[in-house]
């Protein structure tokens, strides 16, 4: 998944390997548009992120808290719906019991943008994840100044140094990091970049993600993952991700440990979006 290149630097491989090249393009284009010291003073004036761990908290016999993905395409699936009104898609999801929403703004492969935050923003009263291939404290400013509450850092595509780096700029811009793994090596960089950014967390408890995708093949692995869950210290907020279709889906992902689960292609293929929430945690 990963290899280090002259001097220890980090490089990712395979799907990561392409996203990080075409993100360093993106950043240095945005960058030319707007001065990260614009997207900083924007996102002081922003209210307050919502609380992301204190969402994503569950009860000790409640059902696993849903993030609920806005996703209109996939690498390892292509179109799954056109999502013309993200607000809507949102609202419906809050409405049938998502505990956070997830706004995939990747383009190229996930027909996700920016500007899908800026519209859900005022339609929750929930957290709100901006789901990407983050790989520059710039885009974390941008997140925030989108009206995103947390962010994801990819622990494979970020590397052990990058990862801690990455966590202190999205605590300090008053976000929460989604850490996501892939793989028990990873365990130890997301250990790291937690006890590192420390004071940045407070009394929040590290929310920190299994992604069963495999990102060579991109097929899911649910064994692996309920492994790796199972590896994950408990006062980490526990989140499965990809490939939850059904109930005993979340079962199984909740016998592992996990507290909350990401779900995308399930919803927005359903129809009926905030009814099958509903019935995935009923
Ligand atoms: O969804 C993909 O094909 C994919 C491929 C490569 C990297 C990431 C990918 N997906 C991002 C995600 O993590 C999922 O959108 C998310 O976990 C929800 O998964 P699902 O419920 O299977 O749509």
């Amino acid at each position: 998944m990963s290899k280090m290149g002259r001097n220890q630097e980090y490089r990712p491989e395979g799907f990561l390997a392409t996203m990080a090249e075409l993100q360093a393009e993106r950043v240095k284009k945005a960058q030319a548009e707007v001065a990260l010291e614009q997207y900083q003073a924007l996102a002081q004036a922003t209210p307050p992120a919502l609380d992301f761990a204190q969402a994503l908290t569950r009860t000790a016999d409640g059902p696993l808290r849903v993030i609920a993905e806005v996703k209109r395409s996939s690498p390892s699936k292509g179109a799954l719906a056109p999502v013309a009104d993200a607000r809507a898609l949102a609202a419906a999801y809050m409405q049938g019991g998502a505990a956070a929403v997830s706004i995939l703004t990747e383009e190229a492969y996930f027909h996700g943008a920016l500007a899908d935050l800026q519209q859900v923003r005022p339609a929750l009263a929930i957290p709100m994840l901006r789901k990407d291939f983050l790989i520059d404290p710039y885009q974390v400013w941008e997140a925030r100044a989108y009206g995103a509450d947390a962010v994801l850092l990819i622990a494979a595509l970020l590397g052990p140094a990058k990862l801690t780096e990455m966590t202190g700029v999205v605590l300090a811009a008053g976000m929460q990091p989604l850490i996501e793994l892939h793989a028990p090596a990873e365990v130890a960089w997301a250990e790291a970049a937690i006890e590192v950014n420390a004071k940045g967390y407070g009394d929040r408890r590290p929310v920190v993600g299994v992604n069963a995708r495999n990102l060579m093949t991109l097929q899911v692995e649910p064994a692996k993952a309920w492994e790796l869950l199972r590896a994950l210290p408990n006062h980490w907020i526990r989140v499965a991700e990809s490939g939850l279709r059904t109930r005993q889906d979340l079962m199984a992902a909740r016998e592992a440990g996990a507290d909350a689960a990401l779900i995308g292609e399930a919803l927005v293929t359903s129809g009926e979006p905030s009814r099958a929430i509903a019935e995935l945690i009923r």
